[in-house]
């Protein structure tokens, strides 16, 4: 019989308590019965000496016990002004755990701190740190995920304490237990059930292969339990762990913007879906004054049916001698549901009195990519021509035939698909986002 009446190979209650305090990028309570341990996740935009330049990221842990987690109190180390042997070896340990299952070029040159600070302690303190900063870890990753592409998180990581007290093996030792224990072990364990550190000392006496195998198996069976309550605690922000993700739907109906977009973004190794592809959704009404407002507009409203990162693109002519007509309403210059002829037609009739030289015209285009969780990324492009008066060209789309670009002596719809995409407003606001994609810095809403 264990001191709290377990049996020998039962964790204490875990309980998982995330978002616990408000300013971190990750927070957690995590508690093993009476231990319980804050853990909060910091990220900084910079990374130690060493690292610089080197295109990865750095994560790093510091312990703590607060004076009264312990029956009697226990003198601040900032009043000692030092760190004991113990506290050293302890944010060691949680740091090389927490390494381990992240990729550290894909976070990026940043630095996530975790600070584990324990509020009372009743054993298992670092296997309870190291379990829990896992969670605020993942917030914090996920704070600074671009969302398309691979998670820097890889794997789950937890850990438990195992030992041999006076009734033989047991799991997850109280104090009472640790401090009598033959043989105390810390396991480090990965949700695909590797190994990360195992930590087993024969402290009161030795212990036989055997014994270790047991230990071993017990340790196994807790940190299952681990990872079920980080899952749980986690949500489905636990999917995105070891996922990577290449789809990127694009919010259009468009055949001429899905082509070039399916184009542009595979030679950037992701792959795009139309939304059409995906599901059947009528097309929002595009009320916004800006095409920014709209291309924000038709991506949240594509992402709400699909709840994937979204895509949206909103473009068009504007027209120096006609004071920026059409604008926002290119597509609807001629009347709601025009055609591309329509359109056209339209522009010509009214730049019927203006000559060539003079009809300066721009395209415009507006792109916004929407996650799930509501942040976004924008990014704008544009490209300068003329409007001539007679279509060339068979390529393209909308107003191509008639939009003269003067470095290629000949109209939009008159060059390549490969063409367009490496001077058209659409590629040109497209390879600005995606760079800020790599830079992963979404903005929060
Ligand atoms: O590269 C282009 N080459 C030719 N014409 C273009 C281009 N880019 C935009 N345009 C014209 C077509 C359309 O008249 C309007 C876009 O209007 P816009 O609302 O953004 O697109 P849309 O209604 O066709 O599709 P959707 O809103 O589903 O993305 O500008
Ligand atoms: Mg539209």
């Amino acid at each position: 019989m264990r001191v709290d009446g377990r049996a020998q190979a039962d964790m204490r209650p875990v309980k998982i308590t995330r978002h616990y305090t408000m300013h971190a990028e990750g927070s957690v309570l995590v508690e093993f019965g009476n231990t319980k341990v804050l853990c909060t996740a910091s990220v900084e935009n910079k990374v130690p000496r060493f690292l610089k330049g080197e295109g990865k990221g750095w994560i790093t842990a510091e312990y703590s016990l607060l004076p009264r987690a312990t029956a009697t109190r226990t003198n601040r180390e900032a009043t000692k002004g030092r760190q004991t042997g113990r506290t050293v070896e302890i944010q060691r340990l949680i740091g090389r755990a927490l390494r381990a299952v992240v990729d550290m070029e894909a976070i990026g040159e940043r630095t996530i701190t975790l600070d584990c600070d324990v509020l009372q302690a009743d054993g298992g303190t670092r296997t309870a740190a190291i379990t829990g900063a896992f969670v605020a870890l993942v917030d914090a990753v996920d704070s600074i995920y671009g969302g398309v592409g691979k998670f820097p998180v890889e794997d789950f990581c937890a850990a438990v304490s195992v030992g041999i007290g006076e009734q033989g093996p047991i799991t997850d030792l109280c104090y009472a237990e640790d401090s009598e224990a033959v043989v105390d072990m810390n396991v480090v364990r990965t949700g695909r059930g590797n190994l990360i550190e195992v930590q087993g000392t024969g402290e009161h006496g030795t212990f036989t292969r055997s014994e270790l195998d047991t230990l071993m198996d017990m340790a196994e069976q807790a940190t299952e339990v681990l990872f079920k309550a980080q899952k749980g605690a986690l949500g489905i922000t636990a999917d995105k762990i070891g996922a990577v993700c290449n789809k990127v739907v694009l919010a259009t109906h468009n055949q001429g913007k899905i082509r070039e977009f399916k184009a542009a973004l595979s030679e950037l190794g992701l792959e795009a879906v139309s939304i059409g592809e995906l599901c059947q959704v009528n097309e929002p009404e595009e009320t916004g004054k800006t095409f920014m407002e709209n291309a924000l507009l038709k991506a949240r409203y594509y992402m709400e049916f699909c709840r994937l990162p979204c895509l949206a693109d909103d473009s068009g002519l504007a027209v120096e001698p006609l004071h920026g007509a059409p604008g926002v309403y290119s597509a609807r210059y001629a009347g709601e549901n025009a055609t591309d002829e329509e359109n056209n037609e339209k522009l010509l009739r009214e730049l019927a009195d203006v000559p060539f030289e003079k009809s300066k015209a721009k395209y415009i285009c507006a792109l916004a990519l929407v996650y799930p969780d509501g942040r976004y990324m924008t990014a704008k492009g544009a490209c300068e021509g003329l409007i001539q008066k007679e279509a060339n060209g068979e390529g393209g789309f909308g107003y191509d035939p008639y939009f003269y670009v003067p470095e290629l002596g000949t109209t939009m719809a008159d060059i390549s698909l490969e063409e367009k995409n490496k001077r058209s407003h659409r590629a040109l606001a497209l390879r600005l986002l995606v760079d800020k994609l790599r830079a992963e810095d979404a903005t929060h809403e």
